[in-house]
């Protein structure tokens, strides 16, 4: 890796996703300040480590908050929590956003930008959609399996000038970038894989490779990328014909991959339902389509949800 950046960040959620991209940042020499929970002390202690297949790194010292109050300003506040946290978020990023911090939002789902732009005005929200398979596997350790591509795109157009260095400071970590013209599309092109994948990997309790394979739930997966196909186009975002066809054959060159959601399942933690299912849907509904496929399984999965979380 390749130093620098100028931005410093602030990582909010020191998971699979924000400890990826936070560690490979502060290796390339930027001040990144990670935010963690229930392993903000064994990370202080022993750092943070990232396997990786672009080569492992184990990070130590590691400068790490358990809240964010007491932490510097920073330039950037890369959001990297669950959506399920959500509803916190204005308290939680209340103490570090000032006039002109960036908001980088790497979650999955949809509308999150519009919640952060309302609730910070003062701010300059990014989304960045993350194509990556990473887990964190226990406290402080994470494992990432493959790809880690960001794409970035604002949610004001009079930002799109803040692209330019965010990528410069994820490129000089190592990390593949791409800025994209439009964030209701970008978002809903994320979504074509989330939704069939995430929650189907929950449902028929099985990684992506299993799914693929099988030619029922390769066919169930189909249907429902097809929804929100057609969700998206209703919404003004439509896709390429051939874009299903090529996520469909993304997946099948993937290493087999438990989606995060699949994670949270079995550690009955609750899951990412509203952003990346009820939201989507109320938005199609606005525009006059129905999508029922999806609505099924956001049924079953918030089924799955309670009772798993009950039972635990
Ligand atoms: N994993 C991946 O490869 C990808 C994930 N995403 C999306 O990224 C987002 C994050 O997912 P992921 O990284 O997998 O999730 P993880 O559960 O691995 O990470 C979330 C982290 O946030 C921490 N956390 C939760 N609440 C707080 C809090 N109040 N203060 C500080 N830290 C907190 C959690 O700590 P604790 O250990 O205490 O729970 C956990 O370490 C999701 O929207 C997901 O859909 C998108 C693309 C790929
Ligand atoms: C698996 C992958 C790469 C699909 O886009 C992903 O980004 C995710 O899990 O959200």
């Amino acid at each position: 890796m390749t130093a620098s950046t100028d931005l410093s960040f602030t990582i909010l959620g020191t998971g699979a996703l924000g400890g990826f991209y936070g560690a490979r940042l502060q290796a390339a020499g930027a001040t990144v300040r990670f935010i963690a929970r229930s392993d903000a002390a064994t990370i202080a202690r022993d750092g943070l480590r990232v396997d990786s297949p672009l080569g492992d790194l184990h990070l130590d010292p590691v400068e790490v908050y358990r809240d964010s109050d007491t932490i510097p300003p920073s330039d950037v506040v890369c959001v990297a929590l669950k959506t399920i946290q959500n509803h916190r978020l204005p308290t939680l990023l209340r103490p570090l956003v000032r006039p002109g911090t960036i908001i980088l939002n790497l979650q999955n789902g949809l509308t999150m930008e519009d919640e952060l732009a309302a609730a910070f005005p003062e701010a300059r929200v990014i989304a960045g959609m993350c194509y990556l398979c990473s887990n964190k596997v226990g406290p402080g350790h994470i494992v990432h399996l493959d790809y880690g591509t960001v794409s970035f795109t604002p949610f004001d157009e009079a930002d799109r000038a803040c692209i330019e260095p965010l990528m410069q400071a994820f490129t000089a970590a190592g990390v593949e970038v791409e800025s994209l013209p439009d964030l209701h599309q970008a978002r809903w092109r994320k979504l074509a894989w989330n939704i069939p994948f995430n929650g189907l990997s929950v449902l028929l309790d099985a990684d992506t490779d299993r799914i693929i394979a099988d030619p029922d739930a390769r066919r169930l997966a189909e249907r429902l990328m097809a929804e929100v196909a057609r969700g998206a186009e209703a919404c003004g975002h439509p896709f390429a014909p051939d874009f299903p066809e090529r996520l469909m054959r993304f997946t099948e060159r993937m290493r087999p991959y438990a989606p995060s959601m699949r994670l949270d399942y079995l550690d009955k933690r609750p899951l990412e339902l509203e952003y990346m299912y009820r939201r989507p849907l109320r938005e199609a509904e606005r525009h006059g389509v129905q999508l029922p496929v999806i609505t099924a399984l956001a049924d079953a999965l918030a089924f799955r949800d309670r009772h798993n979380r009950a039972d635990g």
